[in-house]
């Protein structure tokens, strides 16, 4: 294994999971498997790229930053000479963490400073202009990510944020030296490293710069950002000759779907609208949930009265009622609730024969995929922007595509049971 990524949610592993196995156009990527949690075996000798998702974005930092390290460990261990902490384009966290920790820890490990803090990913409108992250013409805080259920980005400075969650001094390298090119670029950070700083928001309009990013880090051991930083490491690899290049057949695979909605975000609820024009829609309350009401057999028993009719189950409210139903019953109870019938629902389902499943939302996906208990998942072609199709290679196969709460065209869903079942 060539490179190692250790993304600190599901969604975001399957994002940079794709970036990496798609490279840069007519240049081929590298043979990227998606691990979910830490294997506790090594990993097949083919892969060149190890994406190893975690759950850690929104837990205690301390438990983020001991899992992350453990991830290391093993990816140091398949020999990768090349890490990766990927984190959320919207750079999701709180002031306690657990980028800034995690970020550190990892530094440390490696015994690095100067490293890239980057979460633009300009197609699909995240850019980083003097520091400061746009999600397309807005300011984060105003993009409708100040309404996030777990962690509401209120300041997009990304500098600002980020110094809440450090211990060493956070630096800045601005759009001007990252668009004159790899070399000023790997001077800055050298420059930044000899200060003490050891995470350096860089600015990214974009894929341009990225690929520019991309250059400056042939052979840096360690990156951090959304997927977008990626785009350029593929190459790297290939220039070197130590990676192939080769693709990977996907021929689609047929049987009952589902589609499951724990986010809450202003793309997902877009998109479920779509949807339910045409497709068989339930939503679940999340005061149903709680008081038992509305159980996991409840919902199984309306997808298996659909199972060729992309049925789709849906738990999000607006921003209002979202922040109501928090205030009454607390954030996390909320979450471990919906968190907890998803993953029944769809442990249940894939029992029960359901080969294609859609899951959206990036700790809903971690709940998922962690209920499924399959351990490692092959990346093939791309649905929409940073999601790919995901399967297993096992007697039962299962396709599964994890949407990141934001991302994906208003008619993703539909179109994503097409992509797993191998239709264009
Ligand atoms: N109606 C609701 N009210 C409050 N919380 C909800 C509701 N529906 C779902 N949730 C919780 O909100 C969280 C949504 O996070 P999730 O990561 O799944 O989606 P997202 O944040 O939109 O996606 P991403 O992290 O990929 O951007 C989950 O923990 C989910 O259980
Ligand atoms: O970077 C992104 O926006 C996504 O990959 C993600 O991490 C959302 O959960």
């Amino acid at each position: 294994m060539l490179l190692g990524v250790i993304a600190d949610d599901f969604t975001g592993a399957s994002d940079i999971a794709n970036t990496l196995a798609k490279g840069l156009p007519g240049q081929g990527g590298l043979r990227t498997t998606q691990y979910l949690g830490i294997p506790d075996r090594p990993a097949s000798a083919e892969v060149e790229a190890g994406v190893i998702a975690l759950k850690s974005r929104s837990i205690p930092a301390g438990e983020a930053v001991a899992q992350s390290l453990a991830a290391l460990s093993w990816l140091r261990a398949q020999g990768c000479r090349q890490f990766v902490f990927k984190y959320c384009s919207t750079f999701d966290s709180t002031p306690a963490g657990n980028i800034g920790p995690v970020g550190e820890a990892l530094a440390q490990a490696l015994g690095v400073k100067g490293v890239i803090a980057c979460p633009a990913f300009p197609t699909v409108g995240r850019t980083v202009y003097r520091g400061h992250l746009f999600v397309h013409d807005r300011l984060l805080s105003e993009s409708g990510l100040e309404n996030h259920p777990l962690n509401p980005m209120t300041d997009p400075d990304l500098r600002r944020w980020l110094a809440r969650q450090c211990q060493t001094p956070v630096g800045a390298v601005t759009w001007p030296t990252v668009h004159a090119g790899s070399d000023g670029l790997r001077a800055a950070l050298i420059e930044a490293a000899a200060r003490g700083e050891t995470l350096v928001i860089v600015d990214a309009l974009s894929d341009d710069d990225l690929v520019t990013i991309g250059r400056a880090c042939d052979g840096v051991p360690l990156l951090t950002g959304g997927s977008g930083i990626a785009l350029g490491l593929a190459a790297n690899f290939l220039r070197a000759g130590a990676a192939s290049g080769g693709g990977v057949n996907f021929a689609g695979i047929d049987g009952p779907e589902a589609i499951l909605a724990g986010s809450c975000s202003g793309a997902t609820r877009g998109q479920i609208e779509v949807h339910a024009a045409s497709h068989p829609v339930l939503h679940v309350g999340v005061e149903d949930v709680l008081a038992g009401r509305t159980r996991a057999l409840d919902v199984v028993d309306f997808i298996c009265a659909h199972p060729s009719e992309a049925p789709l189950v849906y738990s999000a409210g607006g921003p209002e009622e979202v922040a109501a139903l928090q205030q009454k019953h607390g954030r996390e109870q909320i979450a471990e609730a919906i968190e907890n019938l998803f993953a029944t629902v769809a442990r249940t389902l894939v029992a029960f024969g359901i080969r294609r499943l859609v899951v959206a939302g990036g700790e809903t996906s971690g709940a998922v995929v962690s209920a499924l208990k399959l351990d490692a998942l092959t990346i093939g072609p791309e649905i929409d922007p940073g999601v790919p199709v995901l399967f297993t290679a096992t007697d039962r196969p299962v396709a599964l595509a994890l949407k990141s709460g934001n991302f994906g065209a208003p008619d993703f869903f539909a179109k994503a049971l097409r992509r797993l079942g191998g239709s264009a």
